[in-house]
């Protein structure tokens, strides 16, 4: 006997299919309006019909489904005053794409144990996005496998491509067939043009191999999407990347790029140098931009979380409630502030 399969593959363990998970945690009719209208709305806020701007806003990952719906009721009292100038869009991260290693976020390993309970991460996941879903807070995500968004992606109303796989076809591929907008992330070094060529690819139909909800291997044929657009997040080699010059070179790439100059920027990861008390500074450039009629900034995306900082897990020890266990967050308490200077910036700009 030859053997020349599966020879670093140590185990294999079941997979429920989407379509289980679904039946076990369908999505109702207050959940479904909710995703519509957060799609609706950040489209025509993003595409400049909507003179608002969207705010995503949420920790870095989600690693306690509790605190996490915490954050969201707080955070959707605080936005309700701001509701003419800024839709707010929980971050509800559940899949982290590391530098090197690390916990992989809540699908990979719920139980933060390196026990990989993936089929519980998934009905933790669904679970939590059908509760953010049923407050009426629409949830943003990122989509890092690529096969399983099929398990909630009809939960998500703004998706997002990361920096580390924003150059990959099948990340392309299957924003070209997501239902919602998608953000595209410039580079981890800060290239633009990676994430334009990202926009552009997703713009049209592919075929790509996946998984339907029965769970079977698939050949799907997507349309492309038309809702692609540029997160600019700073980068190792050109540094931040939300200046006012920054934000005009990113906009007139787009433009000869022929796509709407049209972005969100993110106040952290290489904009805060992942220092998140920078976040207040880079808001700061982006009001002052959008007051002096910056008509590119259409979003903004904020960690933050209940407490400040961030922790480390420590088995046997009790985790802070409320607080990071991937990217350093700034506290909601500092946070809510922020949120009201962009609306005051986009009330003035936009009235
Ligand atoms: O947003 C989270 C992190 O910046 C990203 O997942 C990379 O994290 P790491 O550099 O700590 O692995
Ligand atoms: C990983 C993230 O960002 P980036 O891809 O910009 O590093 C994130 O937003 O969680």
């Amino acid at each position: 006997m030859h053997s020349t399969d599966d020879i670093r593959i140590n185990g294999a363990r079941p997979l429920i299919t989407p379509w289980v998970l679904a039946e076990e945690l369908p999505l109702g009719e207050t959940a479904a309006a909710t995703v519509t209208g957060g799609r609706r709305q950040a489209e025509a806020i993003l595409s400049g019909e909507d003179p608002r701007v969207v705010a995503i806003v949420g920790p870095c990952s989600v690693h306690d489904p509790r605190a996490l719906l915490d954050f969201a009721a707080q955070l959707q009292a605080a936005c309700a005053p701001l509701a003419d100038a800024v839709l707010p869009i929980l971050r509800v991260y559940f899949e982290k794409p590391r530098t090197v290693v690390g916990w992989k976020g809540l699908i990979n390993d719920p139980d933060l144990d390196g026990s990989f309970h993936i089929n519980r991460g998934l009905h933790l996941a669904r679970r939590v996005l059908l509760e953010v879903a049923e407050l009426g807070l629409p949830a943003a995500s990122e989509f890092l496998d690529t096969t399983l968004g099929q398990y909630y992606a009809e939960l998500v109303s703004f998706g997002a491509i990361g920096a580390r796989t924003v150059e990959s076809q099948i990340h392309r591929e299957l924003a070209s067939g997501l239902s919602m907008p998608v953000g595209f992330k410039n580079g981890t070094n800060g290239q633009v043009d990676v994430a334009i060529d990202a926009i552009r690819s997703a713009r049209h139909g592919h075929w790509f191999a996946s998984l339907t909800k029965e769970g079977t291997p698939a050949i799907l044929e997507s349309s492309g999407n038309p809702h692609g657009y540029l997160i600019l997040r700073g980068g190792r080699e050109t540094g931040p990347n939300y200046t006012p010059a920054a934000v005009r070179a990113a906009a007139t790439a787009l433009a000869r790029a022929d796509l709407p100059a049209a972005l969100i920027v993110d106040c952290s990861h290489g904009n805060s140098e992942k220092d998140p008390r920078r976040q207040a500074q880079v808001m700061s450039s982006l009001c002052e931009q959008i007051q002096g009629g910056e008509q590119a900034i259409r979003g903004v995306m904020l960690e933050s979380h209940l407490r400040e900082g961030r922790q480390d897990v420590v088995p046997g020890r009790e985790l802070v409630y409320g607080q990071s266990i991937t990217d350093a967050c700034l506290s909601l308490a500092d946070t809510v502030p922020l949120l009201e200077q962009l609306a005051a910036a986009v009330r003035m700009a936009r009235s």
